[in-house]
């Protein structure tokens, strides 16, 4: 079986310590409800998922010809003969995780199926090309339209992207989807995550905890009104809520803002905001060998909240704790920060903290500093 030999493969004891991985803190709360219990989701011998990935990064990490990175950063990059280089990534959604049914349509599905991947390829500064998009699906569901209205909402957003489909698979199963996209991108010079230096300044497009809202208001008022195979349609919700929700079932990459970074050479670091700011921050300043302190009043926290029928969750926990905003972070050397544009495509950009030599991760919150734990979303938790 694959996952023996890759537990063979990796012995039988231990992670590196230095691994940072989410500690239980004041957001327990947010996390449990968006990933339920975290005893649910301990994986064997205790480690987290961030600690596999670790350990494959090591046992991987033989020199290659013309790869510039492999696992750690938003995408592979490998550099091609023509100069250019090529980003590689894959993300899997997979039914009652990452997704439910009764909560989005198929269109919407496939949009997202694929911006998750735009995302990442954003992240590296990279044009989107080419992609393989795998599909595992129960019987019933291959009986009716619904993959149709999946890819009708993937191509959509591929059109609108500039990517073509060049592959992928399909599998039964027992009983729900599995989603596997992979996208490839190229750039002539990619930002990772990795060259954050002190002094520089950090920087957050758009606005944060949407996302995180629009699921709670899912979980909160989606259930009664859900029917099977068909999008929740919020009738007695706000205008708010469903903007909200909207941004939970259809993220936007920030395709523009990553190319632009890139092309005019001003960021010096950048990943996107699947887990959560706090989480992602720290997988950005660990790769950089960097800290970072965070101005609780700078960070854009989405105004659709305050308008929202959502209530009993703090707006700032949703926007440092919350995943799936799919923004871009990034850090700026401070001497470029007046070539930056305040906003592109109607997508601003803001500052929200700065990069620091002490590799500790604080928050300064009504005058008051505080550490900043990550506490975004985990599939498998450490115990
Ligand atoms: N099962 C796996 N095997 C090998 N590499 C993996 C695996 N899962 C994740 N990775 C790699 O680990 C890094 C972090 O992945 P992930 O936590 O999914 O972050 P991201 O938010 O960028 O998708 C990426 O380089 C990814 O390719
Ligand atoms: C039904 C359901 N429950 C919970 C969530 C919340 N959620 C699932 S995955 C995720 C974070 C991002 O997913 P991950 O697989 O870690 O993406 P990656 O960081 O690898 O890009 C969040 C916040 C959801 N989207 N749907
Ligand atoms: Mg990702």
């Amino acid at each position: 079986m694959k996952s023996r030999g890759v537990a063979k493969a990796l012995g039988a004891n231990g992670f590196d310590a230095s691994q940072e991985s989410p500690r239980a803190d004041e957001s327990e709360s947010l996390r449990e409800k968006l990933s339920g219990p975290a005893s649910k989701h301990v994986a064997g011998k205790g480690r987290s998922e961030f600690d596999l990935i670790a350990r494959l990064r090591r046992i991987a990490a033989t020199a290659k010809p013309r790869l510039v990175i492999g696992i750690g950063d938003d995408a592979a990059l490998v550099r091609e003969r023509t100069g250019q280089t090529l980003a590689i990534t894959a993300d899997m959604l997979v039914e009652e995780i990452d997704f439910r049914r009764q909560w989005t349509t198929a269109r919407d599905l496939g949009h997202k199926a694929l911006a998750v991947s735009l995302s990442d390829i954003a992240a590296m500064g990279a044009r989107p090309r080419w992609a393989l998009i795998s599909l595992g699906v129960p019987q019933e569901i291959w009986r009716t339209d619904f993959l149709d209205d999946f890819y009708r909402g993937w191509f959509a957003l591929a059109r609108a992207s500039g990517v073509a489909l060049i592959g992928g698979d399909i599998s039964r199963t027992p009983e729900r989807i599995v989603i596997d996209s992979v996208v490839l991108g190229e750039t002539r010079r990619a930002i990772m995550r990795s060259g954050a230096r002190p002094g520089d300044l950090l920087f957050v497009t758009g606005a944060l905890g949407g996302a995180a809202a629009g699921l709670h208001l899912l979980m909160t008022n989606g259930v009664e009104e859900a029917h099977e195979n068909a999008s929740f349609r919020p009738r007695r919700t706000s205008r708010a809520d469903r903007r909200l929700i909207r941004r939970h079932l259809r993220p936007e990459p920030r395709l523009s803002w990553g190319n632009y970074l890139t092309e005019k050479k001003l960021a010096t670091a950048m990943i996107d905001l699947s887990d959560g700011l706090s989480s992602d921050l720290a997988h950005l300043c660990r790769e950089s060998g960097v800290g970072a302190i965070i101005n609780a009043e700078a960070i854009p926290i989405d105004p659709l909240i305050a308008k929202s029928s959502l209530r009993g969750e703090d707006p700032l926990r949703l926007a440092l704790d919350g995943g799936e905003d799919f923004e871009l972070l990034f850090t700026v050397r401070p001497r470029d920060i007046r070539r930056l544009p305040r906003e592109l495509d109607g997508v601003r950009a803001v500052c929200i903290g700065e990069v620091t030599a002490r590799r500790r991760l604080v928050l300064v919150r009504d005058g008051h500093t505080l550490p900043l734990r990550p506490g975004g979303f985990v599939h498998f938790h450490s115990r």
